[in-house]
């Protein structure tokens, strides 16, 4: 998992993955970028786009499985009005694998037409495959190549070094050497990550962490909520982060002696469950609101 000491190594190792990124370019034909669809903002490293710039790439919003199935259906749609190809993947039933490869080779005959380049052959097609740990790199390797090559492990920070993997059909794949750190220095980003499991809970207050995930569960999935841990609408309302972890704690009788909640080892269980699934598909993130004005502000800027 991501550590205290690997975020003190951030501007360093962006600085590496930057020149090693931009001489692997070079190597490929497309950019199949694998973000989490639980949080698809936080799940990108910032500068992606920078580094990208104008190479063709795909981004796959990954373990839509235990995502909300209308907000990854609406940041398809944001990612498609601003011209980039979002396909919703789940590497453990293998759902929406088979739409990566013809994803990729209708952007790429797209870019073709723009740039008028007809007669290039776009019989080998090479994929580069980046994200931030975690987002299920190696799974998705795995599931393509049809075979245990890369290796994958429940543990951000296993995939390493530069490797190619040919999966047939005229298909190669190169892993991103290095790692895409996401952007550990906004606080709200960190505890998204957090939330999620890509970061070390040692390093983090467990319950603070626990009693702002419950208000933001609370706000946008109190049925989720109430239905997990047998409570009523009515015992929600209006409860604060602390209010809601006791709750959720007593329910469980989770009481040290005296009758106090532990709310410790609540907070370990609530977290525990939400990223095994067990709370439903929920996303934390919700698309920025996208109109062509604001489409033609951010043309402007990338010039
Ligand atoms: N629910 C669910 N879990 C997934 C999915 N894809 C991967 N996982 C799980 O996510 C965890 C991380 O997957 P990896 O494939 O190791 O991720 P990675 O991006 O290669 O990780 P690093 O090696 O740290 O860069 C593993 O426990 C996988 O089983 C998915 O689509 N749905």
């Amino acid at each position: 998992m991501i550590d205290a000491q690997s975020i003190q190594w951030f501007p360093g190792h962006m600085a590496k993955t930057r020149r090693l990124m931009a001489a692997n370019l070079k190597m490929v034909d497309i950019v199949v970028e694998i973000t989490d669809a639980r949080i698809p903002q936080s799940s990108r490293n910032p500068e992606i786009d920078r580094m990208l710039g104008q190479k063709p790439r795909l981004i796959l919003l990954n373990k839509c499985d235990v995502a909300d199935p209308n907000l990854t259906a609406r940041w398809c749609e944001y990612y498609r009005s601003k011209g980039i190809l979002a396909i919703p993947t789940d590497c453990k039933s293998g759902r929406g694998l088979n739409e990566i490869i013809p994803g990729a080779r209708q952007v790429l005959d797209e870019v073709m037409k723009r740039r008028e380049a007809k007669g290039l052959s776009q019989k080998l097609l090479r994929m580069m495959i980046v994200g931030i740990p975690n987002v299920g790199k190696s799974s998705l390797i795995n599931k393509l190549a049809g075979s245990k090559r890369a290796k994958v492990e429940d543990r951000p920070g296993v995939t390493r070094g530069k490797q190619w993997v040919s999966i047939g059909g005229g298909v190669e794949l190169l892993d991103m050497p290095g790692v895409l750190w996401p952007k550990f220095d906004d606080k709200e980003v960190g505890e998204k990550l957090a939330y999620i499991g890509s970061i070390k809970d040692e390093i983090l207050d467990i319950e603070h962490l626990a009693m702002r995930f419950l208000q933001t569960v609370a706000e946008n999935y109190p049925k989720l909520l109430c239905a997990r841990y047998n409570l009523t609408p009515e015992e929600i309302e209006g409860k604060d982060g602390f209010d809601l972890l006791e709750l959720v704690g007593r329910k469980r009788g989770m009481l040290q002696s005296g009758g106090v909640v532990n709310t410790e080892r609540a907070a370990i269980m609530l977290l525990d469950e939400f990223r095994g699934g067990k709370l439903g598909r929920i996303t934390l993130e919700k698309p920025p609101k996208f109109t062509p004005a604001a489409r033609e502000q951010e043309q402007d800027d990338a010039e």
